[in-house]
């Protein structure tokens, strides 16, 4: 059995966006009032610094302050994963200790991009942030934009570690979902990636969620995991739809991040524009973004969680 307390990881877990002042800059201000919007809301945890979080579009300092700035806000309240994942083991390393210096509950990290690694290469990447803190370790499964195809055996290798506590799977197979879940045992923890697939990923496997869209509508999935545990099958698959639709709407903007941005700021929370090369919602575009908006408004009305 892992020494590490696992339940707090379970549940939702909002993929934070990056959080930018007008000219760009990281906004410790703007990630402490999104960082509390949501602890207000009753999500369990934060994702900092992964995909949604543009990551890999931040120097190393940038993502450090954006750490510092949710664990001074919610980091008391909430379960706060660090994302760590750098192209260089050096920069990843060093992101890991200053996780564990500002507190944070755990840390996750995609295998180094751009370069076609060897499975040994990555297990040596993983392996250096493992062994710099006492943290808990999240592997995270994102082949679609690393190129890095996990194997289940060194899925089973890396589990086999007190510090490896789970798995995120952005890969939208769930029948790979529920062969690492089998892989890693009851006390290894899978995170379902791709939100449309919710309550598919928890039905075959998966302990909770780590996802994007989770930020503009977390209560829908609340909605859907409150449905699930209660057994309510027909009702959790109701929301689920609703949701698939609304993803649906989002995604058909030039970038999913800059709509789902666009939509905090219509709420108050300004979040600055996504870093490039993800694009803006064009102008002409603005009045279809706000009436998603609405309904999306609208079902978070009825969901009432
Ligand atoms: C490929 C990708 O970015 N997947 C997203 C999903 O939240 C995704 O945005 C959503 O399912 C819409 O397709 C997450 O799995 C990634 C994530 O949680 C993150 O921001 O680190």
């Amino acid at each position: 059995m892992k020494t590490y307390d696992l339940d707090r990881f379970k549940g939702i877990t909002v993929a934070m966006y990056s959080c930018y002042d007008e000219k760009g800059e990281v906004s410790k201000e703007a990630a402490k009032k999104l960082a509390r919007h949501y602890a207000n809301i009753g999500v369990n945890g934060l994702y900092v610094g992964g995909s949604s979080g543009e990551g890999m579009l931040q120097n190393v300092e940038e993502r450090k302050q954006t750490l510092e700035a949710v664990m001074e806000e919610v980091g008391q309240e909430m379960t706060i994963i660090a994302h760590v994942g750098a192209p260089s083991t050096r920069d990843s390393v060093e992101l890991s200790k200053h996780a564990e210096q500002v507190g944070a509950h755990a840390i996750s990290a995609v295998p180094s991009i751009y370069y076609r690694l060897s499975p040994q290469s990555v297990e040596h990447h993983w392996q250096q942030m493992i062994d710099s803190t006492s943290l808990p370790f999240i592997i995270y499964h994102i082949p679609q934009t690393t190129g890095f195809q996990l194997s289940k055996a060194l899925l089973t290798k890396m589990a086999a570690q007190d510090k490896v506590i789970g798995v995120k799977i952005s890969a939208e197979s769930t029948f790979e979902l529920q062969q690492f879940k089998a892989a890693g045992g009851d006390d290894f923890l899978v995170f379902n990636g791709p939100d449309e697939q919710y309550l598919a990923g928890r039905s075959i496997g998966a302990d909770g969620g780590i996802g994007g869209t989770y930020g503009v509508m977390p209560e829908l999935f609340m909605k859907i995991e409150k449905c699930y545990v209660e057994g309510k099958a027909e009702e959790a698959r109701k929301w689920q739809f609703i949701v698939n639709d609304l993803i649906a709407e989002l995604l058909s903007f030039p970038s999913l991040y800059g709509a789902c941005k666009e939509i905090l700021k219509l709420r108050g929370l300004n979040t600055g524009e996504a870093r490039l090369p993800f694009l803006p919602v064009p102008e002409a575009e603005m009045g279809r973004l706000e009436r998603i908006n609405e309904k999306i408004m609208t079902y978070i009305n009825q969901a009432q969680v």
